[in-house]
């Protein structure tokens, strides 16, 4: 691999504008046949989205993808959903008892419109059985697949059925996997979506080291579809992560899927917990969200998403923030 980089060494470089209002600009995106306010989605992770956020993400026109650690509470979260007639996104995870959960789901025509396959490692015949079980069973639900970090796993999750991978293997803030085993795109995950999205045929969604609003921009320019986010989304009331007090200030719990905290126990940790700063309402973060992400578009010389993919940009290797500390 050459030439790699990673969000902070990145800068768009602007064009000319073309609108009056960045209100003119339009952030949405369209994934698996539904069109969603913002290419973003909260980590799949127990101290980032509950069933309440997943509800009110839905409600209010935002993509989520329920996570999987509470597993016996699926079914009736997926009968809710329905009942209000609101897209279901779950995930899953391939071990034995899915493959029956999946069965079990065609079984009571319960037909979630996603389902991520939420795996550490996920270019394996593990993730691809499992593609291809759900594909028996569920051939119309939106298959998510990951996480990889090549193209050659792009392909092959692809061709045995995935509908979108998901793309980042150790870039997360609360991500020990780069340390612990050596492996991953941590530090050069932008340029691994770069190298990821080039052999893709289908949605992308890119997943970990987004510090900054303008790192969603960017992945779009890189060929994300969709942007996975978990610590910029931990530190809200909602944040389903305990909160504490100290010296007087408000933090948020936020602890890795493979961490200790969720598994109960020390085997194969590679995840670890931390407090973020508390930060208010989440729809707050979610409108600034959008209004930044609308200014990049306008920056991009466009009215819609799409125009970040053509910029151009420079590579100014770990000096964006000139020192400053913004995260
Ligand atoms: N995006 C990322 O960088 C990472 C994310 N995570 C998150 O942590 C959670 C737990 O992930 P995961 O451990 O995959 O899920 P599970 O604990 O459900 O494990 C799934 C299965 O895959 C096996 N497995 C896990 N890792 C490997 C590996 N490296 N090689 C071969 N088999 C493996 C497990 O067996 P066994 O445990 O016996 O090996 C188990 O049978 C997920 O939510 C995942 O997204 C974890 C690490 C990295
Ligand atoms: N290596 C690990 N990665 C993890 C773990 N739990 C979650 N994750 C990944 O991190 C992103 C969120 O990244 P962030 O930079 O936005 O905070 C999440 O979507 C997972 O892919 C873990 O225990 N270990």
């Amino acid at each position: 691999m050459e030439n790699v980089f990673d969000y902070e060494d990145i800068q768009l470089i602007p064009a000319k504008c073309i609108v009056n209002s960045r209100s003119e600009c339009d952030t949405t995106v369209t994934l698996g046949g539904r069109t969603f306010k913002l290419p973003v989605v909260p980590a799949n992770m127990q101290t980032i989205i509950d069933e309440r956020i997943a509800l009110t993400l839905a409600e209010n026109g935002y993509f989520y993808i329920m996570h999987r650690f509470n597993p016996e509470r699926r079914i009736a979260f997926i009968k809710d959903m329905n009942e209000r007639n609101l897209f279901s996104s779950i995930s899953v995870g391939v071990k034995d008892d899915e493959y029956d959960f999946i069965k079990q789901l065609a079984d009571e025509n319960l037909v979630p419109e996603y389902i991520t396959i939420d795996i550490a490692h996920g270019h394996s015949n593990a993730v691809i059985h499992m593609i291809q079980h759900i594909k028996k069973y569920l051939p119309e639900s939106f298959v998510i697949a990951g996480n990889v970090g090549t193209p050659e796993a792009v392909r092959e999750l692809e061709n045995a059925g995935a509908d979108a991978t998901k793309v980042g293997i150790g870039p997360g803030k609360v991500c020990i996997t780069k340390i612990k085993t050596g492996f991953g795109t941590g530090g050069w995950q932008l340029a691994a979506l770069r190298w990821c999205a080039r052999a893709a045929s289908k949605p992308i969604i890119a997943d970990g080291g987004i510090r900054t609003h303008g790192d969603i921009a960017k992945s779009i320019r890189f060929g994300a579809t969709m942007v996975m986010i978990g610590s910029l989304f931990a530190g809200h009331e909602e944040s389903p992560g305990e909160t504490v007090e100290k010296d007087g200030k408000r933090f948020k719990e936020y602890f890795g899927s493979a961490s200790e905290f969720q598994k109960g126990e020390k085997k194969n940790v590679e995840g670890k917990k931390m407090y973020v700063e508390y930060k208010g309402a989440l729809q707050d973060t979610l409108d600034e969200m959008e209004q930044d992400l609308q200014s990049s578009i306008s920056y991009a010389g466009g009215k819609e998403l799409q125009a970040i993919r053509n910029v151009d940009y420079v590579v100014v290797k770990n000096s964006i923030f000139n020192g400053d500390k913004v995260y």
